[in-house]
């Protein structure tokens, strides 16, 4: 049995990330503490994403409430999968509890690195060029119009060196019209490595036709948000990339099931979550055995990181259970 004990918090963005779903401005969620009966200690995060279709912050906030105090292991492998983030944030505390080194790398070489939105890029890309060492970026669209996009688009291409990939993500923003131009812009520059969730999840048969009749790759977010989706879509004949948010697809076990039992295109993906679920995902993903693309965690500038006693403060300063 494990006593436990969780924390609400507010985590405000440096600058607002801008996406089709909106601007985002403060990234909220729980952190989870479990204790075991000798002492040991894991740390766990629910990072709700609720535009994914995971639980809200406030379902997850009620569904901590009314979780039993102390908690068997019986119990973590048994929370519904209506609260995907819930079953991620205890199963993986429960492993943090139970890895032996602690100190192992966790941070990729291999990211892609998450640019700001729309002509926001331009002011600071030569400083961000210069401070990374990777070859992959992402570059959200389907924020302006059309015409204006493409503008930035091909100033944007224009300033980034030729051994670079760019990842563009729509978050289901585009029509179909827009998606066949952009991917026939894409097929024409070869610096695009995929179109990230052209459409809404509602028009998948027409992604799925777009992936048929274009060279670059669609990689699924929204439409492979959890562990039912992944499998669904795989089943309905999705051989391109899973974008996989392992904070919001429900539990590790079964994620580490699917990938075994079919053979996936996986990119693992950051929901913003802080340094706890952070970690738990970038296990995760050091895991899976496919090592080729980029990490979607290249998400640190964000966020202040610069205060190492955020937990503790965290822990001190509110009391929710
Ligand atoms: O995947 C990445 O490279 C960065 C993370 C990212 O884009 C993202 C971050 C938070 C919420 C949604 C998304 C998204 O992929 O749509
Ligand atoms: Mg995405």
């Amino acid at each position: 049995m494990y006593f436990w004990q969780f924390r609400v918090y507010q985590r405000p963005l440096l600058r607002p990330l801008q996406t089709h779903h909106g601007l985002w401005q403060i990234r909220e969620g729980i952190i989870i503490r479990l204790e075991a009966e000798d002492g040991r200690i894991g740390w766990g995060e629910i990072a709700p994403l609720p535009e994914f279709g995971s639980e809200t912050l406030s379902a997850a906030i009620l569904f901590c409430q009314n979780l039993e105090n102390p908690l068997s292991i019986t119990s973590i492998f048994s929370i519904p999968e209506q609260f995907p983030a819930c079953q991620f944030a205890f199963e993986s505390a429960l492993e943090d509890l139970n890895i032996e080194n602690q100190s192992r790398e966790l941070e990729p070489k291999n990211y892609s690195y998450l640019l700001p939105t729309g002509a926001a890029v331009f002011p600071c890309l030569d400083d961000i060029l210069a401070a990374n060492q990777t070859n992959t970026y992402k570059w959200k669209i389907a924020v302006n119009s059309l015409p204006q996009e493409l503008k930035l688009f091909e100033k944007l291409i224009d300033r980034l060196p030729r051994k670079i990939k760019l990842r563009l993500d729509a978050n289901g923003g585009l029509s179909i019209a827009e998606s066949k131009i952009w991917l026939k812009i894409a097929d024409e520059c070869k610096i695009i490595e995929f179109i990230e969730q052209p459409l809404p999840p509602s028009q998948w048969l027409e992604m799925l036709q777009l992936s048929q009749d274009f060279t670059t790759g669609i990689a699924l977010d929204e439409s492979v948000a959890n562990l039912r989706q992944i499998e669904e879509c795989y089943q309905r004949g999705w051989r391109g990339i899973f974008v996989i948010k392992p904070a919001i697809t429900g539990s590790i076990q079964g994620l580490r099931n699917l990938w075994k039992k079919y053979p996936l295109d996986l990119v693992f993906s950051s929901v913003l979550e802080t340094n706890i679920g952070r970690k738990s995902a970038l296990r995760l993903a050091q895991e899976y055995p496919r090592k080729e693309r980029a990490l979607g965690f290249g998400v640190q500038q964000w966020f202040n990181n610069s205060d190492p006693d955020w937990l503790e403060k965290l822990w001190t300063t509110s009391a929710n259970n």
